[in-house]
């Protein structure tokens, strides 16, 4: 006879299960690499040096829409050439006289190894189709090197959202110590498009830029559509409108959306550039990348004692 008390009762049975997430962690010391895969198949990798978003995809798992070059370097032995480097304290080589200045280009959080904070997703139906995974760097963890070339104590956390809608990518920093302290910060996106000929951008329009290649001035782009017949180099600052659109042959394809930041760099090396750099291959890639680095850039952020920031982006492929 069937002992009907070893029966799960209709109360306790489990309901269908919503499928949930994935979050691994893979590889060991500095090619340490957190990956995230939604039910639905879109997925994302972050290496934790740098806190280096190296792969995000989307529509089911079908489409990469960050480009790394085949010759980066994924084992903490140098600033990861593609998907999303997080510049900070500084932009660039930093100014003379100035907080920064004993640091190197980009600053160190691109080749720092960050820690990773864990992921929250609500195992809710309803929410089986986001996850966010944290990441933290903290003046502890630096280098000597970078400890002393920039002495103050800050927390960074840096948050990496993936969903159906797009990928978001906020980063907070609080001044954990007791100087007042100056930054710059820029999430140094390389999006992976078709073919560079046929890729335009807009919602720059009207917006005053510095041009790195030309002379270093400002100019201001009149025309509503940018596009990329050569090396560009651009810095927008102050951009009135939230979103920046990618185009490729001339149909919409990211969306990349500031969120508490009003700069961004657009940026593609060209064939000569990218022939210089030991880490760009193939040389021919500068067809297939478009950086749209939003940031803050222009000027310092100031955080007294204590105090707080948070800015970053949302991305959202539109295929
Ligand atoms: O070679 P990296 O240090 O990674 O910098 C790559 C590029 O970053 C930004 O886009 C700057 O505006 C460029 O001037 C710089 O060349």
């Amino acid at each position: 006879m069937a002992n009907r008390s070893n029966r799960p009762s209709a109360l306790n049975a489990p309901s269908a299960a919503a499928p949930s997430p994935e979050v691994d962690i893979s590889g060991t010391g500095a090619s340490s690499k957190v990956t995230a895969r939604l039910p639905s198949g879109e997925s994302v990798e972050v290496l934790l040096y740098g806190a280096t978003v190296i792969s995000w995809k989307s529509d089911g798992g079908k489409v990469e829409n960050l480009w790394v070059s085949d010759a980066a370097k994924l084992d903490g032995t140098k600033a990861v050439r593609g998907g999303i480097p997080v510049v900070f304290p500084v932009f660039g080589p930093p100014p003379k006289d100035h907080a920064t200045s004993a640091l190197p280009q980009h600053g160190f959080a691109r080749t720092s190894r960050w820690e990773f904070l864990g992921k929250s997703s609500s195992e809710d139906a309803l929410d089986a189709s986001s996850v966010k995974l944290d990441f933290g760097l903290y003046s502890s963890n630096l280098s000597d090197e970078a400890k002393k070339a920039w002495p103050y104590d800050f927390g960074l956390v840096y948050s990496v959202t993936l969903s159906k809608e797009g990928l978001q990518t906020v980063v907070n920093v609080r001044n954990e110590g007791t100087k007042v302290f100056e930054f710059q910060l820029l999430l140094h996106t390389y999006l992976r498009v078709k073919d560079i000929s046929k890729t335009t951008v807009t919602g720059l329009a009207g917006v005053p830029y510095v041009d790195k290649v030309l002379d270093a001035t400002t100019h201001t782009q009149s025309s509503p559509t940018l596009s990329i017949t050569g090396e560009v180099d651009r810095v927008y600052a102050s951009i009135p409108q939230d979103t920046t659109t990618v185009l490729e042959d001339g149909k919409p394809r990211f969306d990349v959306v500031r969120d508490n930041v009003d700069d961004t760099v657009v940026w593609n090396p060209w064939k000569e550039k990218a022939a210089a750099l030991s880490d760009f291959e193939p040389k021919d890639g500068f067809q297939q990348l478009l950086c749209v680095e939003v940031g803050s850039v222009q000027g310092w952020q100031k955080l007294e004692a204590g105090d707080g920031f948070e800015g970053g982006q949302l991305i959202k492929s539109l295929l």
